[in-house]
């Protein structure tokens, strides 16, 4: 499999990369996403065959045709294997219906960190280690969270001497539980740092440090966000694996991802470019609603980021949305690279009456704000039982309005545990979610963080610094 980037053609025609420089590279050196140059095919029978399947044979079999020849059989196996392992229930990513309304939760918080993020992250930890190991490299990953993605890299990579991590999150603005499952985790590894800006600023950052590419190369940047294509990839695997469970590729499924950066519902459109029969995906966003301003009227136009119940998806540039564009733009690297640069200096960006009436086909889209948000947590409770988060609960009450099919089970991507979100659930049904007991201390461990203004000439000072001083013989050999 040859992966090329959103933005081919825009700076010369380099040579399609592999798997593995793929995963190492992050994001690619003319600014744009890695993508395979042609989707791997299913056939019915192929996706026939994955179901009754455990978790992890579904995620080799969904993942093995990206991956080349990166890793033998025996290794993917056990890296899988060990990544699913980390999950509290052995089934990974429970698909539970909610009574007989045909909507169906995908619960994908099992992981360790209680979010979707582990469950690509937890395989894209151990790949990283293991390519570098066998290539005696190390690597630095520059990372931008909202709150989810930081804990997951973190937790995934701690302590590993392949691997310094930097990641850069909004102050104030994620939950003081998201915050304390990156702030005291206190391994040599590990660095966070606490941006005077919001998410959007944070992936700005980590962005302009791996397009200065004696900087990037200084450090040798990778990514562990959605825009490394690594992570795309193990997230397609649970639209095959819930799709199954409720009849596919017999009868169609339709998918509503609450959606921020775009990555969790590009990886569903990814499934569906491999022959899985979706239906349509519902984006659900919160008041920051940039996609579904999209996906109504064919235009995005930047405004100002507020902050809401649901802070993972406080976002208004949604990195993978570039990899949707791409096909929009026929696949055409040079005029998309035109688009998002037009896009980055008006803060406006439309696409065509052709390309929008072919999207919109296949995907409707909806916003649900604080209220709501709030209202549709005690809904849930009321009605079914289940005590959702709050981005799960947005997603919950948009998959409502956008059900096209009766017919059609409609699944909703529960994407985090509300435990991660205690202030704004307590206020919706009067009762604080309590964490698992692994992290019922959590409240009162130390924290280490780094402050710095959204500036990226410090921020580089700063990881140059501590690179620097990790390379001090006396320091290297204590990690
Ligand atoms: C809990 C939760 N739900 C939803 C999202 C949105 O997912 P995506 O950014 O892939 O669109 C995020 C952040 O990514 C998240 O952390
Ligand atoms: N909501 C995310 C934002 C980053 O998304 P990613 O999927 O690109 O890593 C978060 O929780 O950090």
């Amino acid at each position: 499999m040859r992966y090329i980037s959103t933005r081919h053609g825009s700076q010369g025609n380099p040579q399609p990369l592999g798997f593995e420089d793929v995963m190492l590279a992050g994001l690619a050196r003319d600014g744009g996403l890695y993508l395979p140059a042609e989707w791997p095919q299913f056939s019915k029978a192929e996706i026939a065959s994955l179901r009754g399947q455990p978790y992890g044979e579904v995620a080799y079999r969904v993942m093995r045709p990206f991956i080349g020849d990166a890793f033998d059989e025996a290794t993917f196996r056990r890296l899988i294997g060990e990544a699913y392992a980390s999950f509290e229930t052995p089934e990974v990513a429970p698909v539970k219906p909610l009574g007989e309304s045909g909507l169906h939760l995908l619960e994908l918080f099992h992981g360790p960190t209680l979010a979707f993020k582990d469950v690509a992250l937890q395989l894209l930890g151990r790949m990283l280690d293991h390519t570098l190991t066998a290539r005696q490299q190390h690597a630095t990953i520059v990372g931008a969270t909202s709150g989810d993605t930081g804990s997951a890299a973190i937790e995934a990579v701690r302590d590993r001497r392949t691997i310094d991590i930097f990641m850069l999150f909004p102050h104030g603005r994620v939950s003081e539980v998201q915050r304390r499952q990156m702030t005291t985790v206190l391994a040599p590894n590990v660095h966070n740092v606490a941006i005077e800006g919001t998410f959007d600023d944070c992936q700005d950052l980590a962005k302009a440090c791996f397009n200065d590419l004696a900087f990037r190369d200084r450090h040798a940047l990778t990514a562990v966000n959605s825009i490394n294509f690594a992570r795309v990839m193990a997230q397609i695997v649970y639209y095959f694996w819930a799709a199954v469970k409720l009849g596919a590729p017999e009868r169609p499924v339709a998918f509503t991802v609450p959606t921020g950066n775009f990555g969790n519902v590009y990886a569903g459109y990814a499934a569906r470019q491999m022959g899985l029969p979706v239906s349509h995906f519902v984006v659900a966003t919160n008041s920051n609603d940039i996609l579904a301003r999209f996906f109504e009227a064919g235009g995005m136009t930047m405004t100002d980021v507020v902050p809401t119940y649901s802070p993972s998806m406080d976002i208004q540039i949604s990195s993978n949305f570039e990899r949707l564009l791409f096909d929009l733009y026929g696949r055409d690297g040079k005029a998309l690279a035109d688009a998002m640069a037009g896009f980055r200096s008006r803060g406006t960006l439309k696409v065509g009456a052709n390309a929008l009436g072919g999207v919109r086909e296949l995907f409707d889209a909806g916003r649900l704000d604080d209220e709501g948000t709030l209202k549709a947590i005690v809904d849930c409770r009321k009605r079914f039982g289940v005590t959702l988060d709050t981005h799960s609960a947005v997603g919950y009450a948009v998959a409502q309005q956008h059900r096209r099919d009766p017919k059609v089970p409609m699944v909703v991507l529960s994407t985090a545990h509300p435990a991660k979100f205690p202030d704004a659930v307590e206020k919706a049904v009067g009762e604080r979610p309590a964490l698992p007991p692994r992290l019922a201390d959590l409240m009162e461990r130390t924290e280490r963080v780094d402050g710095l203004p959204n500036d990226v000439a410090t921020l580089k000072s700063l990881i140059d610094e501590r690179m620097a001083a990790l390379r001090q013989p006396s320091r290297a050999a204590r990690r």
